[in-house]
């Protein structure tokens, strides 16, 4: 009989084996979605309104559960030790997990991937050497166009590897940009999970130089949040608040690719929006107005109408009457004033009060008064009218709005707290008739939604994310304040960012307008975005703008293409659309940034040039990668290639020069890959000397 050789078994290939594995978790969640849809509701659901909720759920599900061609299914693997929890049971085997952005299942009801903010999943993002979690293994996989093409190892607790940085981790932040922001839930870094996964019953406030990841951070959070807290944060609600509809339309697909479809979406200006703006304020009346002592001046004015009674109630039942004497009524409106109960709870209560009063004496002369002769007393003719006298009724807005057009009332609600200067400057030029001919300005539309809180109780979210909360008033906290005075919230910005003449100076005090006093200030500097050589450009201004805050650094390898040219004022127009032609020779997204007033000059250029450009908000793609950037829509946004009009005209369109050059430090810090700045006038004097390329 011939010998053979041992039959050798070939090595299994571990990227066969993975790729087999996605495979094999795309076909369970398409069995998972197939299930969904092949739901009969029709005999669960007792009636209409239940079946459409039912309806509208499943819908939902279905298409969180819509597998995107190229959102990978998992982009990470954690092996363990042990079986988690099992790590003293002696020979525990350990568990293989792939990490992905949703929990897939089989058949058996096995997982195949794990979603990424199960606790189990939570090494991924913490897991070092110093501390390895019981992680054996951590692997990253890499993607090209939705297929699996490579991994990378690192082996925790093996004491001979050496760290090394992870290749497909600087790919994906090297990454060139378009379209509209992506999660980057394959590489959040630890200090950002610690963000992330912070208790929903705590608020958090970030501190974070431009491109740290304070915005992706706040989504993921609220992502990571309704995943931990799904029930509660259900009834509650979530919402993020962002700076403008543009910054909005650019991450509004981050949580829908994270499988959550149900966040709100709002600006400041959206929370007011029940006062219809057509008007403007200047600058120092919206200072005024935006500033916390309108608060006591706004409860001053609702209140004004509370008048101690001076009269007896006279209340007429058959032959018998009932008489509440003034002391007594002044007692009752007394204590409701003092109490902290809104101003319409205290009006409603008031004639229960006066009807108790009432029902006490018909108990000391012998009746048996039960509940109903309560409530007939209190709707009384003579007790409305006592009512009415002492509590009146009152609307919001008109209130504000006598406040804004009558001096003599400004002036009693406002005394000691606002000088005659500011109240000058606080009411209208114009004093309006009525509500209907009212031109309500922005910061007007915060005075009556605070004087709407006064009289009644703003319903509470479970859960806010405040992003650019640098630029809000004292008064724009409240507003967002009471919309979580019951929940938690997430409030990111960078101060040295912030761009309105009220901005913030320090997060004390904005968390104490928010009334989440006390909240704990985390902060991020290692930045994501913005190339080294940008950044120190950029960071140039910041004794200026911010002495206390020290400058990002920057993750990316890259130095970043900066270059820095004169032009004569004649020839700017030209020179500007020459940087976009050659920003546009390299890949991504290119944005042209420039003070407001010189946009439509630029755009004529452009067009000229037969140059199409978006403008922001507008989704840029492979085919439309230029955007032309007003200044004051720039925060937050960002694109490859920045070309930068003309700084000085930037600084000269806000209203004071720490302002103008807050606003050129956001400008200057949207690039990605690199930044060419042109100018016709002088540079501030932070940015005159530049060595590092052509300036002429
Ligand atoms: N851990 C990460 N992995 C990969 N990319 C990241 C990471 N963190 C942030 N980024 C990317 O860096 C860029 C900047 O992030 P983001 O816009 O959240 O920063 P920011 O702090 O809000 O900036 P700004 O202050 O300018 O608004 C984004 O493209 C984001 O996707």
């Amino acid at each position: 009989m011939p010998t053979h050789a041992p039959v050798q078994e070939p090595t299994p290939d571990p990227l066969r084996r993975e790729r087999d594995h996605l495979s094999s978790s795309r076909s369970a969640l398409r069995a998972m979605r197939h299930d969904v849809e092949a739901l009969d509701i029709s005999d669960v659901t007792g009636n209409w309104v239940n079946a459409k909720v039912l309806a509208a759920q499943i819908d939902d599900r279905i298409k969180a559960l819509a597998d995107l061609a190229d959102t990978p299914l998992f982009f990470g693997r954690l092996d363990y030790q042990h079986a988690p929890g099992g790590e003293l049971a002696e020979g525990a085997a350990g568990e293989s997990f792939y990490i992905g952005r949703r929990h897939v299942h089989d058949a058996q009801g096995d997982p195949m991937v794990i979603d990424w903010r199960a606790p189990v999943s939570q090494p991924f993002y913490r897991a070092s050497r110093t501390e390895p979690m019981d992680v054996a293994l951590r692997r990253r996989f890499g993607y090209t166009g939705g297929e699996l093409t490579a991994y990378e190892d690192e082996h925790l607790s093996d004491p001979t590897e050496t760290a090394t940085s992870s290749r497909l981790l600087q790919t994906e932040i090297e990454r060139p940009r378009v379209g509209p922001m992506r999660d980057i839930v394959a590489t959040i870094q630890p200090e950002q999970d610690e963000i992330v996964r912070a208790g929903i019953t705590g608020t958090v406030c970030v501190q974070g130089a431009p491109g740290t990841g304070k915005t992706a951070v706040g989504l993921h959070r609220v992502a990571y949040l309704l995943y931990a807290h799904r029930d509660r944060l259900a009834r509650t609600g979530t919402l993020v608040i962002g700076p403008n509809a543009s910054f909005l339309r650019y991450i509004e697909q981050v949580l829908p690719a994270l499988g959550e479809l149900q966040v709100k979406q709002a600006t400041v200006d959206d929370l007011v929006a029940h006062v219809p703006v057509r008007g403007a304020d200047s600058a120092e009346a919206a200072g005024i107005k935006g500033d916390a002592r309108m608060a006591e001046v706004l409860r001053r004015a609702v209140r004004s109408g509370i008048t101690m009674p001076t009269e007896p109630v006279v209340v007429v039942r058959g032959s018998r009457r009932w008489r509440v004497p003034a002391y007594e009524l002044r007692e009752i409106v007394e204590e409701l004033a003092a109490r902290e109960i809104r101003y319409g709870a205290a009006h409603e209560a008031l004639p229960q009060r006066i009807a108790h009063a009432v029902l006490v004496q018909m108990e000391r002369a012998g009746e048996a008064p039960d509940d109903r002769v309560q409530d007939a007393v209190a709707r009384n003719s003579a007790v409305k009218a006592a009512v009415r006298a002492c509590w009146p009724q009152v609307d919001p807005a008109k209130v504000v709005l006598r406040l804004l057009s009558d001096p003599e009332f400004l002036a009693s609600c406002a005394d000691g707290v606002l000088d005659a200067e500011e109240q000058k400057r606080v009411l209208w030029a114009k004093p309006a008739r009525g509500l209907a001919s009212a031109r309500w300005s922005a910061a007007d539309a915060v005075l009556v939604d605070e004087a709407n809180d006064l009289v009644r109780r703003t319903s509470s979210l479970g859960h806010v994310v405040l992003d650019e909360a640098q630029d809000l008033s004292p008064m724009q906290y409240r507003a967002v304040g009471r919309r979580c005075s019951t929940g938690s919230a997430t409030i990111l910005g960078d101060l040295a960012q912030g761009t309105t003449p009220w901005a913030t100076g320090s997060w004390a005090q904005a968390l104490e307008h928010l009334g989440k006093a006390g909240a704990r200030v985390e902060e991020l500097t290692r930045g994501f975005r913005v190339p080294r050589e940008v950044i120190a450009y950029a960071s140039r201004l910041l004794p200026s703008i911010a002495p206390d805050l020290a400058p990002a650094t920057s993750v990316r390898e890259s130095a970043g293409a900066l270059s820095v040219r004169a032009a004569d004022p004649a020839g700017l127009d030209d020179a500007v659309v020459a940087a976009c032609v050659d920003a546009l020779g390299f890949e991504g997204s290119v944005g042209l940034i420039a003070a407001d007033a010189r946009v439509p000059a630029l755009g004529e250029a452009l067009a000229a040039a037969g140059l199409p450009w978006l403008s922001p908000g507008e989704e840029t793609s492979a085919q439309a990668r230029l955007t032309l950037v007003p200044a004051s829509l720039a925060k937050g946004l960002e694109y490859d290639y920045v070309v930068l009009d003309d700084p000085a005209a930037i600084v000269a369109g806000e209203p004071d020069p720490r302002t103008g050059l807050r606003r050129l430090y956001v400008c200057l810090t949207r690039a990605v890959s690199g930044l060419a700045v042109l100018h016709s006038s002088e540079l501030p004097d932070a940015l005159g000397s530049f060595g590092g390329g052509p300036t002429r």
